[in-house]
């Protein structure tokens, strides 16, 4: 039978892996240099250039793709990732280099979900009432509306990647003037953007140029009515946030992280956690200050002025043979979806003694070595996820039925086999924007060497 011919599409990616699995350098440099979004595509099994270049031992290549941000964590059909290629095929200085503890430089380890710093969060300004003042009414100033702490979002189809993106609203001030004066509403100042106009733009060659200021409006005013202030017509309240705040580009998840972390807490501490009187916004809405002039909260450091964030540890349990790893599932998890362990941090409790007791209390096995990996904010409703690697020393499974349904060894195929989507996954992982799944690849990648 004929070869269909190729798209202008699959041809650009095959003849970028040719040049990988070729070691053909300046051709690979030159097609990244245009297309980008090349680095990570696969062809025939599932291969990635970096896959190519570690069979082929071309060194240069794989240098190449790791300093242009290329994912290490891809396994091809065969489960392997391109470490186990190198290693499987004796080039050993290729598999060091991938091996190499740089992990965020080397694509181990990508941005995660809620963490981008899309704005420059300049809190000294907080402070500056007149300068809020007159950003608040300056014509390029972005204004976000949440209705019951939730973001007022459109839908678009489709982004690059075919998937369904979420996008903020944005306002003018014209367009929210008349709310973000009224008593109730809550006006959070969340920085300025960082990127710079072109320098054409006659306020930057004027020197007046000033980057816009964002601000998160929180009003408990009716989401029809608020909605009928769009000019968009596909725009809602996502009633679910658990799964609707994962729908984001990486940018604007920055963005929701923060402004809905803040809202929370005012939604949450409306009087003083001290004295019970009334408190009035302050500093851009990062601080609430008591009424009450005889209240200790307005005497010395006290915590309950600023916004709360709960410590969370997760973390990846890995099992004395190094070869499994050992994930839970709670009740309220859809079916067959298991994912790390994780429990709130204690009072005057470290990272490591936090892990070991929660999951020692949740599956009744003890560990040993705690090896701190990442953090993620979580804006559900203000967590900051810190998450770890533990080294088990037991291996006995008790599960506390309170807090998870059931707990299992994995073994390294059986979570590499999810990851890739194979036929009969054993199990489903979590989505790609939860620390834990990053953690889970993360261990995928690094298992040989830990
Ligand atoms: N990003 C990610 O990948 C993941 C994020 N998470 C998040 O981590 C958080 C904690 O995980 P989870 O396993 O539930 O934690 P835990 O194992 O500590 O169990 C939670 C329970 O402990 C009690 N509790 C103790 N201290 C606190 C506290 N400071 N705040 C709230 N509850 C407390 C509550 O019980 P009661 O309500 O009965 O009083 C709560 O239901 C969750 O909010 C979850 O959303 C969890 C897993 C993955
Ligand atoms: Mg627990
Ligand atoms: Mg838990
Ligand atoms: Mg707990
Ligand atoms: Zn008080």
């Amino acid at each position: 039978m004929a070869s269909l011919p190729l798209s202008a599409k699959e041809e650009i990616v095959e003849r970028f892996l040719d040049a990988a699995a070729r070691g053909d350098l300046p051709q690979l440099r030159m097609l990244l240099t245009h297309t980008p979004s090349l680095i990570n595509q696969t062809g025939y099994s599932g291969w990635t250039a970096l896959m190519l270049a570690a069979r082929n031992g071309h060194y240069n290549v794989v240098e190449a793709l790791l300093s242009h941000g290329c994912d290490k964590l891809p396994v091809n059909s065969s489960s392997q990732t391109a470490y186990d290629i190198a290693k499987f095929w004796g080039h050993s200085h290729i598999s060091n280099l991938l091996a190499q503890t740089d992990d965020r430089c080397s694509g181990v380890l990508p941005e995660l979900y809620f963490s981008r710093e899309t704005l420059d969060r300049q809190s000294d300004k907080r402070t500056d009432k007149t300068w809020l003042e007159a950003q608040q009414s300056d014509p390029n100033t972005v204004y976000l509306l949440f209705s019951n702490v939730n973001p007022m979002v459109s839908r678009c189809e489709e982004d690059k990647s075919s998937e369904v993106l979420d996008k903020l609203c944005r306002f003018r001030y014209d367009e929210v003037k008349d709310l973000i004066q009224k008593p109730k509403t809550k006006l959070i100042f969340l920085g300025v953007e960082k990127k710079k106009p072109p320098s054409s733009c006659s306020q930057v060659q004027e020197g007046s140029w000033e980057p816009p200021a964002w601000f998160a409006v929180g009003t408990d005013e009716d989401a029809t009515e608020l909605l009928k202030r769009c000019r968009e017509d596909n725009c809602f309240f996502p009633e679910s946030p658990n799964r609707n705040l994962l729908k984001f580009s990486e940018e604007e998840a920055g963005i929701v992280a923060h402004a809905r972390s803040v809202l929370v807490w005012h939604d949450r501490y409306s009087f003083c956690p001290t004295c019970g009187s009334g408190t009035s916004l302050e500093e851009g809405g990062h601080k609430r200050r008591c009424l009450n002039s005889e209240c200790r909260s307005l005497k010395g450091v006290h915590n309950t002025c600023y916004p709360r964030v709960d410590p969370v540890v997760i973390m990846l349990v890995v099992h004395p043979d190094r070869n499994q790893c050992l994930l839970g599932r709670k009740k309220s998890f859809p079916v067959g979806m298991f994912s790390c362990l994780a429990g709130f941090i204690e009072p005057g409790e470290a990272i490591e003694d936090a892990v070991r007791r929660e999951v020692e209390e949740e599956s009744g096995v003890k560990v040993g070595l705690v090896r701190y990996i990442c953090s993620q904010p979580w804006p559900m409703p203000s967590n900051l996820m810190i998450g770890c690697l533990a080294i088990a020393t037991s291996t006995n499974i008790k599960v506390d039925q309170n807090e998870i349904e059931e707990a299992q060894w994995f073994t390294r195929q059986q979570i590499a086999e999810s990851l890739h989507r194979g036929a009969n996954p054993a199990l489903m992982l979590p989505p790609s924007q939860t620390i834990a799944h990053q953690l889970i690849r993360y261990w995928i990648c690094k298992n040989a060497n830990l």
